[in-house]
């Protein structure tokens, strides 16, 4: 494991912000599962894309790889069975995967690490014992066989705990020979993932009728058409650029699609709503702050925005709430805990409470000694909050963000951030 120790500096300059992970995602899933071929173009070799390219693969599924597009034959999907499914720490892989997995009777076996064991799967396993599907899997590591096929049925889902049940869902049941409805308990949250899942799904010739995100009546017989598609840019990780902006950085953010249906394009709205301003230059987009002011943010339907946005309303004047943060404790880590206690190591004052967190402004942050938790997103946001530090800072595992944006440090650098790496083994 390797540390890197920053310098802080002001980033200056203009970063390609990297392709969208979760669009990336579900456009290997509907080319694979298209009887033809297709090209993904703009494609970022994370290791969460990595795991779903090999997932697809492992279905037989034939996948080219070239600098950053791929070429997707979808015709032989399906063929392989007896499947070994190493998701590494995608928790997008692993739910997305468990239904497509199993649309044709099949034997799979998902592996996979970190924290992803521990991060719940309940919801398929109600399905399997009510559809009689086979698993057994351990507890806290991710070692789950599943046997079976997946049925047409009427489906009941919880709203509250992963929208990516839904998303895995609605890319399987298409497939299936008869029709299914998928009915939400519970108000849907990260309700953005599932409109770009219903963008890309009709995108690939896939019809659901959407009952006002209560339900979903998903027609079986469905066919998958071959599509070409390009990724656009992430407004997850353009958030961490776009915080930087408000907190005083000068960084121009390129590529972005201003009418993308991504949840965590709120980052803009929330910067607004602090004070920040958004402007539109001939390169990209730009935003500048000064004088932050304390907000409220609901972290229902953009959780992982939540981190690197906790960095602003840490640096804000007066006192900010972040509401609605359940789900950021079954992520990579509990992202409550990391986020309250790095930014309270790097001086400000965050108080962690159930589902939310308090924050109270500083002025400055100081520095210190941290942990990323082994969580990209946790030490991304360690690296951008560095920028507002008068001494310098440690993070511990840099290599995490691999998981997302493997080239995150060469940006950083290339935005003037200082960095010296720390081989921990030495
Ligand atoms: O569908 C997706 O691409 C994702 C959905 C979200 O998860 P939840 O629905 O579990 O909040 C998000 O946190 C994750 O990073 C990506
Ligand atoms: C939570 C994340 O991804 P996943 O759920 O796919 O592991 C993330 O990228 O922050």
């Amino acid at each position: 494991m390797t540390a890197v120790k920053i310098t802080p500096t002001k980033l200056k300059g203009i970063v390609q912000v990297p392709p969208s992970k979760s669009l990336a995602h579900r456009a290997i899933i509907c080319a694979s599962l298209a009887k033809g071929v297709s090209r993904i173009d703009n494609i970022e070799y994370s290791k969460d894309i990595q795991a779903t390219i090999k997932a697809m693969k492992s279905l037989g599924t034939k996948i080219e790889e070239f600098e950053n597009y791929l070429i997707i034959d979808g015709t032989t999907t399906f063929t392989k069975q007896n499947s070994e499914i190493d998701c590494e720490e995608s928790g997008s892989t692993l739910r997305f995967m468990i239904p497509i997995s199993i649309v044709e009777e099949n034997k799979v076996h998902f592996v996979g690490r970190g924290n992803l064991g521990k991060r719940p799967l309940d919801t398929f396993y109600e399905i399997f014992e009510r559809q009689n599907i086979g698993y057994m899997y351990k507890k806290d590591v991710l070692d789950l066989y599943v046997i079976g096929k997946l049925k047409p049925d009427h489906y009941i889902i919880p709203g509250n705990i992963s929208s990516q049940f839904i998303t895995g869902l609605l890319f399987a049941l298409p497939l299936l020979k008869g029709d299914s409805i998928i009915e939400i308990t519970s108000t849907l949250e990260s309700k953005g993932y599932i409109d770009l899942t219903l963008q890309m799904l009709s995108q690939y010739g896939i019809k659901i009728i959407n009952n006002d995100y209560k339900s979903f009546v998903v027609m079986g017989n469905q066919e998958y058409q071959a599509h070409d598609y390009r990724v656009e840019a992430d407004f997850s990780q353009a958030a961490f650029y776009l915080v930087a902006g408000a907190i005083g950085n000068d960084v121009v953010l390129t590529d972005l699609n201003l009418n993308s249906l991504q949840g965590d394009k709120a980052t803009l709205s929330i910067l607004e709503a602090m004070g920040a301003k958004i402007n539109v230059v001939s390169d990209g987009i730009k935003v500048t702050g000064e004088n932050l002011s304390a907000t409220q943010v609901d972290a229902s339907q953009c959780p992982d925005v939540i981190p690197v946005v906790s960095v602003a309303l840490a640096l804000a004047q007066g006192k900010s709430e972040v509401i609605n943060a359940k789900r950021l404790r079954i992520k990579e880590c509990d992202r409550i805990i990391a986020t309250s206690s790095q930014l309270n190591e790097l001086g400000g004052s965050v108080v962690e409470l159930s589902d939310s967190m308090t924050i109270r402004g500083v002025s400055e942050f100081v520095g210190g000694n941290c942990s990323s938790f082994a969580d990209h997103r946790i030490a991304m946001m360690l690296a951008i909050a560095t920028t507002r530090c008068n001494q310098s800072v440690i993070i511990d595992n840099m290599e995490c963000v691999e998981k997302s944006y493997p080239s995150f440090w060469e940006d950083y650098q290339s935005l003037g951030g200082i960095i010296d790496v720390i081989n921990m083994e030495e």
